[in-house]
């Protein structure tokens, strides 16, 4: 059974209470299997022409959310509709309406894009395989293609490893806007490239989306790259969305304990492409962690967090609304909320 079209909404793409969990391997040969709980309860709206960024920590569930809208995992709980289609509902491979509506551009473009394949045959396969183009159009259409990511003819007969780290990339976003996709899911597009490359692809994003009204799921653990590219920006941690609204609110005025200490650790609002050289670790967060052990069902943030009360262990708090828009999961939340200026969270030095 393939999804269903649902009818059209704003929302390009609905994630709703999404769970995933993955089966690991057993401590022992007659034990349970142990189990990986990647993403628990993750609520998303992603509108029309507009960016989402999903950011947290390695190992938060930022790609197993991503994979799971291309429907590359499976939900074990939940919901996701995207351009229309409910994801999760899917048995089996998607449809190809729903794998031309909605595209990916991953990190390592080498990885995603033919290594025996010229440029212009990369660019031809996805026209070849959803469009009934006869061959001159399809040409016309490579070029077209090309030329919208900032390439040139001059490219056309080269394979992916006589181009740079930028180019590959821009020809894995040409392959991704052959098919006119609504939503492109981009999974660290930029953080294997080098710094002064990053913005000119996110630059580039921003232009296609402004001429075309593509959406974004952008993922990506670089908070300031994650602001500079996104309308909306989500906060995950350990496989909860801690934090989510719009992106200069988020990140201008964060409210969540985790969201502050994130961005304290990092108070530069300036994308690391217009920054200097790399850090060894942006999540080098200033709290240690207390020694509390978290329990399944409560919030996984309070081995590290100032503000936890007992309250904290016993379940995951309702989403409250944030004025300047979003909302915050937090039980401390009408405290963080009320209090005019929020209490200063301890600093690594000052423990
Ligand atoms: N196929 C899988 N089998 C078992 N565990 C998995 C699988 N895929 C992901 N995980 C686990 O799920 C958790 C979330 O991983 P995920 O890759 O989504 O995190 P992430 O936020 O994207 O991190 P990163 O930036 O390092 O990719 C991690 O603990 C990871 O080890």
């Amino acid at each position: 059974m393939t999804g269903k079209r649902q009818p059209p909404t704003d929302d390009v793409l609905e994630v709703d209470d999404l769970w995933i969990e993955f089966r690991g391997g057993r401590k022992r040969a007659w034990g349970p299997r142990s189990v990986v709980r990647a993403v628990s309860g993750a609520s998303l709206r992603l509108g029309r022409g507009r960016t989402l960024g999903l950011v947290g920590e390695s190992g938060s569930g930022k790609t197993t959310i991503g994979r799971a809208v291309l429907r590359l995992n499976a939900p074990t709980r939940g919901s996701i509709t995207a351009a229309g289609f409910r994801v999760d509902q899917f048995r089996g491979a998607p449809p190809a309406r729903y794998r031309r509506a909605v595209q990916a551009v991953f990190q390592d473009p080498l990885g995603s894009l033919d290594p025996l394949m010229e440029v212009q045959q990369i660019l031809a396969e996805p026209l070849r395989i959803h469009f009934d183009l006869e061959p001159g159009k399809r040409r016309a259409r490579v070029r077209e293609l090309l030329e919208m990511v900032g390439l040139s003819t001059a490219h056309l007969s080269r394979y992916p490893y006589e181009l740079s780290g930028g180019q590959r990339q821009r020809v894995a976003i040409a392959k991704a806007l052959a098919v006119d996709p609504q939503l492109i899911v981009l999974d660290e597009p930029v953080s294997a490239l080098d710094v002064s490359v990053q913005s000119q692809i996110i630059n580039l994003l921003d232009g296609i989306q402004r001429d075309r009204g593509i959406s974004y799921l952008f993922i990506a653990h670089d908070l300031a790259v994650v602001r500079h590219a996104s309308h909306d920006v989500a906060v995950m941690y350990r496989g909860r969305i801690m934090e989510s609204g719009p992106a200069d609110r988020v990140c201008g005025t964060p409210r969540h304990p985790y969201t502050r200490l994130l961005f304290d650790a990092v108070p530069n609002p300036v994308p690391r492409s217009m920054r200097g050289p790399r850090r060894a670790n942006q999540f080098d967060l200033p709290l240690p962690d207390i020694g509390v052990e978290p329990t399944p069902a409560g919030c996984p943030f309070i081995t590290r967090c100032p503000l936890r009360g007992p309250e904290c262990a016993t379940g995951f708090p309702e989403p409250t609304p944030v004025p300047g828009g979003g909302e915050l999961a937090c039980f401390a939340a009408e405290r963080v909320l009320r209090a005019a200026a929020t209490p200063d969270l301890p600093r690594k030095d000052a423990t």
